[in-house]
């Protein structure tokens, strides 16, 4: 049986962001994950993790200026020393929050324009050399166009095949089924060719992007299907909850910590 992660930016809204964690473990869920932590102190949020018992299963590196459209800065001209210094904050909340898998977003760009392939593959060497020295993962996320148009990484082969060719043992793919099914469909076959190098997992609905219950795909054979595969990583909750997102959690009853 997969383990869920409450996806704290979306999820528990109707909480402040550090309440959403007390929130999340009275819900059942056993770990959290969320887009950013800078808005907030480190040692609140490990206070946050080991008053609730939660494992904090994934977080992002600094994406650049978000309200101004950023997603990401691995990809993108002349923001070398941004990355590298987005990994040195990341690393400091990786220390406090005990997260083992850290997404590095790449930003919006042409995948076959060469001098962004290339940024990309030094970034991506960079954060995952660093993150090796504390035995942690960088992950990869393919994200579809319709959510985020223009972006980089926007395509599951291409991230296999860019993972393949860096062969670097600590960077993993970012598994998103949402995404996967918009953008290319036949998940079920995905996951068989992709589990392999793959860190994470992340659900919602396709098309509304909410709670996991139902429209085009079957979780409960999805999930099942994680488990014959043998993934054992955490299954990240990255939805936006039609209302309440305790009224929502219908779905996750035979999942929740008891
Ligand atoms: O937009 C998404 O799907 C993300 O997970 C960004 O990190």
């Amino acid at each position: 049986m997969p383990a869920f992660a409450a996806n704290l930016t979306m999820m528990f809204n109707e909480w402040s962001f550090l309440d959403r964690f007390d929130a999340a473990a009275e819900a059942g869920f056993s770990a959290v994950e969320y887009l950013f932590p800078y808005d907030f102190k480190p040692e609140d949020i490990q206070e946050r993790l080991v008053r609730n018992g939660l494992t904090q299963a994934l977080f992002n590196m600094p994406p650049g200026d978000w309200a101004a459209g950023m997603r990401g800065l691995a990809s993108l001209p002349g923001r070398f020393d941004d990355v590298a210094d987005g990994v040195t904050r990341a690393l400091v909340y990786a220390e406090a929050t005990g997260v083992k898998n850290i997404h590095l977003m790449s930003g919006l760009g042409d995948r076959n324009d060469q001098q962004a392939r290339l940024n990309y593959r030094r970034a991506v060497e960079h954060a995952a050399e660093r993150l090796a020295e504390r035995g942690l993962n960088l992950l990869l996320e393919p994200i579809n166009g319709r959510n985020m148009p223009g972006y980089f990484l926007n395509d599951f082969h291409a991230a296999a095949q860019m993972i393949g060719e860096f062969g670097l043992t600590n960077v993993k793919l970012q598994f998103d089924i949402y995404h996967c099914q918009i953008i290319h469909g036949d998940v079920t076959t995905r996951l068989r060719e992709l589990i392999p190098i793959s860190g994470h997992v992340q659900i919602a609905s396709v098309p509304s992007r909410q709670e996991p219950d139902g429209e085009e795909l079957n979780y409960p054979f999805l999930f099942s299907e994680l488990d014959r595969l043998g993934y054992t990583g955490y299954v990240g909750c990255e939805y936006h909850p039609r209302g309440r997102t305790t009224d929502g959690l219908g779905w996750f009853e035979p999942y929740k910590r008891g």
